[in-house]
């Protein structure tokens, strides 16, 4: 189920770097230059040595010297400005990919995923992209350049002297490289833990109140100490490889220095060596060091930066939810349009929602939880889903809204088959009222107006009367404006039912699902909100999953499902006279109440 790569998916963090290429090698240009400035100052104090010697006048040198080292600082401010920024650009960019490729993910590959391990990636890990690919690879390109350069000019004084060096720093830099790919391992290592800590902490804070009921408090926190500590062992060995790095190249770099300084005096004592050379040697030597550290710390940050890279090109790559293509490309190239979908047809005609011998499964493996299901919900009124716990009730609902697709048959609505279909129409087109009414952290008129931000003041009132929420907004201080907690903290659950159902109320859809939307309620508001819905099911079609026998009772049509089939279709009379199952249902689950006592006055509403 993947979408094949467009326009707005560059596929991967490095086509992120490419969009701000302009910046990044500004930033690049400026080090490049600031090098060159850096690299001339040994040859000007070489010059300004043997002008003092030979009692010329020095304040030009001087002069130029002073002015080199100002362009020094200016350009060396300016292009950590410019790579800070490009940085800042790749970290946005990447925050905004990935954010959509979630938000469009296929829901079975999204769940499969650890949610904290998800927001890992999403919040600190591209935090690192940034020092990988702006930072570290800015840091290695222009303080390698500063290396080269002095090398080089070194190679120019004097090139025995240079062999000397180089000897001691190559076993530095040999042993710094190995320690850099070393530590690229336990840095990827330190990543994942980081996710799965991140995932834990999630699974716990998402359950809160749970785990206090439980008093796992303890429990929990020792496990995810536990995680905190695998974390800050592999943390410490990231320390330990990255601060054994810079040291090994410091002592590479002092042996040499020693080496250098003992043998050139030599030379200058015999003579084959000029003052001024060895001087100018030595300060390219000394320029060498803090560069060439430099490097070798870049590399070991981009070490790191590469294993959070991965980490976010792996989420990149979650598979998406499968739209049917624009156009569609045959061999012989792109085909005409896609044929227009068709507007719904007139009042009351054809059914809204086909299920045509659909049978389904979640994941690859798992067993048909729905097999050769066949039904049909007429445009117009309550249509009732009922059956045990497990029968694939919910299942049904989650393929009308397309978050899943049917291993075998189709889902039609309005007479297409909604694997035709945008899933934008799809989704505008069908109201779903989920079982655990959620709700986000926002005002009340953000979430009632969440399917439908465009919908004008009165139409939210007029879906909140509907709903049977005006009392509770009436008694809420800022009213539509009161601020709602986390999952809808500050609301109970019935009032979080009407919320929702307002939601879709106002979305005004042509098909509404109900899952399990009255259980909360009252008999009141829930007798108020019948009245609504029996309203409602006049202009579009109501599918209601209920476990209540009011509900059951005044549907047009009712569904039985029982381990994934269907098992019976008719109006509650009907079933109540022919099927045992559903007479069970009645008697037990459905309305609660004793057996007998339930079958009595539900076999009397039945049949009035
Ligand atoms: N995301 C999922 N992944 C794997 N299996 C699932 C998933 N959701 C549901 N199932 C399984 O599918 C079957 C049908 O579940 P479904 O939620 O559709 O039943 P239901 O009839 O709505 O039940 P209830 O009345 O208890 O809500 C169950 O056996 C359940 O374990």
């Amino acid at each position: 189920m993947t979408t094949p790569p467009t326009a707005d998916r560059p596929g991967t963090i490095w086509g992120l770097a490419r969009r701000h290429r302009l910046l990044l090698a500004g930033g690049l240009l400026l080090g490049i230059v600031g090098v060159g400035s850096t690299l001339v100052q040994p040859v000007i104090v070489s010059d300004l040595i043997e002008a003092a010697g030979a009692g010329d006048p020095v304040a030009g040198i001087i002069v130029l010297l002073g002015a080199l080292l100002l362009a020094d600082a200016v350009l060396s401010a300016t292009q950590g400005y410019l790579i800070g920024k490009a940085g800042e650009n790749i970290v946005r960019d990447s925050r905004v990919l990935l954010t959509g490729r979630v938000l469009r993910a296929d829901l079975a590959a999204f769940q499969a995923r650890r949610q904290g391990d998800v927001h890992t990636r999403l919040v600190s890990d591209t935090s690192l992209v940034k020092i990988a690919l702006s930072q570290s690879l800015a840091q290695i390109a222009v303080n390698g350049l500063v290396v080269i350069g002095c090398v080089v000019m070194m190679a120019w004084i004097d090139v025995w002297l240079l062999l000397l060096a180089l000897g001691c720093i190559g076993v530095a830099s040999t042993l710094s490289l190995w320690l850099a790919r070393r530590l690229r391992v336990v840095a990827l290592r330190n990543r994942e833990e980081t996710g799965e800590f991140g995932a834990d902490l999630h699974r716990v804070l998402s359950a809160l109140t749970t785990v206090k009921a439980a008093r796992a408090e303890e429990r929990e926190q020792a496990g995810i100490g536990r995680l905190a500590e695998r974390v800050r062992r592999s943390g410490v060995r990231v320390s330990a490889y990255a601060s054994v790095l810079t040291p090994a190249m410091n002592v590479g770099l002092q042996a040499s220095l020693a080496a250098v300084v003992g043998a050139g005096m030599a030379r200058v004592a015999t003579g084959s060596l000029g003052l001024a050379d060895f001087t100018a040697f030595v300060m390219y030597l000394f320029y060498l060091v803090s560069p060439l550290v430099l490097v070798f710390m870049s590399i070991a940050a981009y070490q790191q930066g590469r294993a959070a890279i991965q980490r976010v090109d792996e989420l990149v790559g979650i598979p998406q939810e499968d739209d049917p293509p624009a156009v569609a490309i045959s061999a012989s190239g792109p085909a005409a349009a896609p044929e227009p979908v068709p507007a719904p047809g007139p009042a009351g005609v054809g059914p809204a929602v086909e299920f045509r011998q659909v049978a389904f499964g979640y994941g690859e493996e798992g067993r048909d939880v729905l097999a050769e299901v066949s039904f049909t919900v007429p445009a117009r009124g309550l249509t009732a889903l009922v059956g045990p716990s497990g029968a694939g009730k919910t299942t049904v609902f989650q393929l009308i809204e397309r978050f899943y697709r049917p291993r075998r048959g189709s889902v039609l609505l309005d007479g297409r088959d909604i694997a035709a279909l945008p899933l934008a129409r799809v989704r505008g087109r069908v109201g779903y009222v989920q079982q655990d009414s959620p709700v986000m952290r926002g005002t009340l008129r953000e979430n009632i107006a969440y399917a439908a931000p465009d919908a004008t003041e009165a139409e939210i009132r007029d879906a909140v009367e509907l709903a049977g929420l005006a009392p509770v907004v009436a008694q809420l201080p800022d009213g539509l404006d009161t601020v709602l907690g986390d999952q809808g903290t500050g609301l109970s659950g019935g009032q979080r039912q009407r919320l929702c159902i307002a939601r879709v109320l106002l979305q005004k859809p042509a098909v509404m699902l109900l899952d399990e939307a009255t259980s909360h309620l009252d008999s009141d508001t829930e007798a108020a909100l019948r009245e609504v819905l029996d309203r409602v099911s006049r202009r579009c079609a109501v599918i209601a999953i209920a476990h209540r026998i009011s509900t059951v009772v005044d549907a047009d049509h009712i569904v039985v499902l029982d381990a994934g089939r269907v098992r019976d279709r008719g109006t509650h009379a009907e079933l109540y006279e022919r099927d045992e199952l559903y007479r069970r249902l009645a008697a037990t689950q459905l309305s609660g109440r004793p057996a007998a006592v339930a079958g009595r006055q539900d076999a009397a509403a039945g049949l009035q």
